[in-house]
């Protein structure tokens, strides 16, 4: 829903405005990139303006609606209003709320919501709230009986004044929030196609983070639809990061999987485990990246006790992140299907299990180093040299 004539999408960024005004300028540089990467990905008209601390999309009002999704799915943004641009003349704004509770406005309540974004204007936020107010409630009671509620309207006209123009929209979308993509070091998500390990991925996105996306090929425990569900999960991450090259190392591990299977038992998942963090660290080597993302979370698994990631997080020296580490399956099932990855986790992959009927939820390393395979580390070295690179087609 937007005001008649509403060409413009107003965007706002959260913790970028926490930077200093170097840094700031430099993420809102990145920001204005991805946000005409987005619409360009998605064929939206629009030009990118990077005004300080509102970036704005310049587009025609068939396509605000559009510019306006784009903008909510780009990492940083914490909010955006599709709105029409105006003097910035108390009367030119009341004018343009009036039209808009024409076109938008059928009963119950509403409120104004201004804000001036530089004070020396000669009017206050409250005299365009009350005043804007007052014209859209002579504008509509005839018709209805109009009646203001700040605390939970069901219509809110937004006003925000600049010295130079002035937005009028009605409600805003929230986007993401965190960062602009690529303005933090990339990392190596490692992805299996399940419903963890995409949102874990989304999730140091948000944050900035570009991603490296690992899949290891199980073998006869994983086939031709687990990994496509994998590839499909990261091919719907990516349309959120259109300028950025999403595709996926496939990394042949089925031998190593099927020895782990044959010869170990409590503790094999913790050895897959440890197999993984390693070819991900070769990984990283290769592609610069400062870290390992994975899908885990505390307890969710029997493999993903606090014992068992001690014994297993000391095989590489990067950092490895569990972005997942705290939340709920509820809420990680919540966010998959706010972000698209859901049903593409969900598809039945058919493959073997590889976990064993009885596992490790209290591993010591060193019980766990006399069984593994000698060769654990140097089988991870080859899989990933031998890695290829998967064009996941966006
Ligand atoms: N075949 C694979 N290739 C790459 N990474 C994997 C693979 N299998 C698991 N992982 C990584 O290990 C993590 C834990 O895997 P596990 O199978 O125990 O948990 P999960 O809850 O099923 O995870 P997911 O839902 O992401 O599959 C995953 O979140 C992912 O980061």
């Amino acid at each position: 829903m937007h005001p008649p004539g509403a060409d413009t999408v107003l965007v706002r960024h959260g913790d970028v405005n926490t930077k200093s005004n170097t840094v700031k300028r430099y993420m809102e540089g990145i920001l204005v990139e991805n946000l005409e990467a987005l619409l360009d990905d998605r064929e939206v008209p629009g030009d990118v303006e990077q005004r300080w601390n509102r970036p704005l999309i310049h587009t025609t009002e068939d396509d605000v609606e559009a510019a306006l999704e784009a903008a909510t799915d780009a990492f940083g943004v914490v909010s955006a209003s599709a709105c029409r641009r105006v003097e910035p003349e108390p009367d030119a704004i009341y004018e343009v709320l009036v039209e808009a509770a024409r076109e938008h406005y059928d009963g119950g309540t509403f409120a104004v919501d201004a804000r001036r974004a530089e004070k020396d204007l000669p009017f206050t936020s409250e005299d365009i709230a009350r005043e804007g107010g007052t014209a859209i409630w002579e504008a509509v009671q005839e018709e209805f009986e109009p009646e203001v509620d700040l605390d939970d309207p069901d219509i809110t006209f937004g006003v925000e004044v600049h010295d130079d123009v002035a937005f009028v929209y009605l409600g805003s979308v929230d986007g993401p929030g965190g960062l602009p993509l690529g303005s933090q070091a990339p990392m190596v998500a490692l992805v299996s196609g399940g419903i963890d390990s995409p949102v874990a991925a989304y999730e140091i996105m948000k944050r900035g983070s570009r991603v490296i996306p690992v899949y290891v090929d199980l073998g006869d425990y994983g086939g031709p639809d687990h990994e496509a569900r994998a590839m499909e999960t990261v091919a719907t991450l990516s349309r959120y990061a259109p300028n950025f090259d999403m595709n996926v190392y496939r990394v042949p591990g089925g031998e190593t999987v099927a020895l782990l299977a044959e010869t170990m038992e409590e503790g094999r998942m913790l050895s897959l485990r440890r197999f993984f963090y390693r070819i991900a660290e070769h990984i990283a080597e290769h592609t610069n990246a400062s870290g390992i993302v994975t899908g885990e979370a505390i307890g969710q698994k029997s493999s993903q006790t606090g014992q068992n990631f001690a014994a297993t997080s000391r095989v590489t020296d990067l950092p490895i992140h569990r972005p997942l580490l705290t939340w709920d399956k509820q809420d990680i099932v919540a966010r998959a299907r706010e972000i698209g990855t859901y049903d593409d986790s969900t598809i039945n992959a058919g493959c073997n299990r590889v976990a064993p009927d009885r596992a490790e939820t209290n591993a010591q390393l060193e019980r766990l180093l006399e069984v593994e395979p000698d060769d654990l580390f140097e089988r991870a070295e080859v899989a990933a040299r031998e890695a290829t690179l998967i064009d996941i087609g966006s």
